[in-house]
């Protein structure tokens, strides 16, 4: 059994906007994932439904198994233990998680006393293991959060996440904001307490090489769907799906001068979630679409060895068969990728099948699971829910201790007065709390 696997994962939030539309994907133990897309693809929705933090009135649908227990199903008491135990989230900015008027020592041992039952003496003692498992002195937990510098703080955002010693983390953008030295630290922690702890990790990041140098596999995503997925370093190196090469293309490469004069970014923008293009959604910006792409949205389908791409081009039989922008250091051979696989190039290529009717365009990989393509064309209706609408499996009780706080699922941390994420106000208002809906994400006020 995976330690996380999801299925047809959909997220549609009040206003209308289809964030996440049929995500499937799979984690073992002791395994990194990263995901990586452009702003507005729906990565942090998808980080936030793994753990159902989104705001009230979002629906959710599909199937989200860890461990084999569907965290979309649990009633309210259960999940706030997984929060913890099971899986926590590391957030993006530490200064904005954390609070600021409360000591990092008190914070990280929030959780401890709560969800392990430990005596003060117990908690402080293990806010001080914790501490020095993420590189700082245990003396540091009588700190403020501005007495810190960006990557301690994030350390601290990190150590909060172990408290419960979880299964799962999920990093949305741990490494924002902070200097590519401290950046490589705290990559490196992070990937040391997965290899120690054998939990199962998922980065977010729209930068492509931190998740290639740090994860096993790579998900990217366009407009809320999985295009391609992979082995990192495959993906990385040598993407498929035109949306993917194109973003791997738009990083200068060391040992690539010529990179950095000409840098190759994609003209356009992300649809709008709310107004999404027929077909493909990615048609409006690829180079190499087809007539046919304006008229269905090609699924993930496999594209060779351990490799799933969702563009019609782009097969188990031609797995390179196009591409919008090889990079210069493959260029020489066409623009194919370096992995032996032919094909690629700055535009279709004759020959390639792409005008072809593709027999793999309508099926996924998951095709002999009719639960995996049921929820990829279309949300379960019994899973999907409105926090508005009442619920059986979801009752919200009153006991709760405000899991807005910052960094970890349902923990310690910012009050809605002083704290975290208020420079992101698309998240709106957590309406977590005492006898609040559950589809709630931590407070930014
Ligand atoms: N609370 C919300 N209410 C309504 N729409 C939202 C909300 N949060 C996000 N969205 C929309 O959902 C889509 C996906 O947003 P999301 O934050 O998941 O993308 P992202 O890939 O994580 O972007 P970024 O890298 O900028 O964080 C966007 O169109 C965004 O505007």
């Amino acid at each position: 059994m995976s330690l996380l696997d999801v299925r047809g994962l959909t997220v549609t939030y009040a206003g209308g906007t289809a964030a996440v539309r049929g995500v499937d994907l799979r984690l073992e133990a002791g395994r990194k994932l990263g995901i990586a897309g452009e702003s507005g693809c729906g990565k942090s929705t998808l980080a936030l439904a793994l753990l159902r933090l989104l705001p009230a009135g979002t629906r959710v649908g599909g199937e989200v198994l860890l461990d084999g227990e569907d965290v979309l199903a649990m009633k309210w008491g259960r999940l706030r233990a997984v929060r913890w135990a099971g899986a926590s989230i590391v957030f993006q900015g530490a200064m904005h998680s954390l609070n600021p008027v409360r000591r990092v020592g008190d914070q990280i041992a929030e959780p401890v006393l709560l969800h392990r039952r430990a005596t003060p003496a117990g908690a402080r003692k293990r806010t001080g293991e914790l501490l020095e498992q993420v590189g700082l002195p245990a003396a540091r937990a009588a700190a403020y959060p501005h007495e810190l510098s960006g990557g301690q703080r994030q350390r601290v955002m990190i150590a909060m996440a172990l408290a419960c010693d979880p299964r799962l983390i999920i990093a949305d953008e741990p490494t924002t904001a902070l200097d590519v030295m401290v950046q490589a630290q705290i990559l490196r922690l992070i990937e040391r307490l997965v290899a120690d702890q054998d939990v199962g990790l998922i980065m977010i990041s729209h930068d492509l090489a931190v998740l290639a140098g740090t994860c096993d596999r790579l998900a990217v995503m366009y407009a809320g769907r999985v295009v391609e997925e992979g082995p990192a370093g495959d993906v990385y190196e040598a993407a498929r799906h035109p949306y993917a090469r194109a973003l791997s293309a738009a990083l200068p490469r060391i040992g690539d001068p010529a990179s950095r004069f000409e840098p190759r970014g994609l003209p356009g923008d992300p649809p709008d979630p709310a107004a999404l293009p027929s077909g493909c959604t990615f048609r409006p910006r690829c180079p190499v679409a087809l007539d046919s792409c304006a008229e269905e949205e090609p699924l993930l389908g496999d594209a060779g060895a351990d490799r799933r791409v969702a563009c019609v081009r782009v097969t188990a039989e031609n797995p390179t068969a196009g591409g919008p922008a090889p990079r210069p250091d493959t260029a020489a051979d066409g623009g194919g990728p370096r992995h032996g696989t032919g094909g690629g190039g700055a535009g279709p290529r004759p020959g390639t099948g792409g005008e072809e009717p593709n027999p793999h365009q309508a099926t996924t990989t998951d095709d002999s699971d009719p639960r995996h393509g049921a929820a990829t064309a279309a949300p379960d209706p019994r899973r999907s829910t409105t926090a508005g609408e009442p619920n059986p499996h979801r009752t919200p009780t009153t006991d709760e201790p405000d899991p807005r706080h910052g960094t970890a699922a349902g923990g310690t941390a910012p009050r809605p007065d002083t704290a975290a994420g208020a420079s992101d106000p698309r998240r709106g208002t957590a309406a977590d709390g005492p006898g609040a809906p559950e589809e709630t994400r931590p407070s930014t006020p």
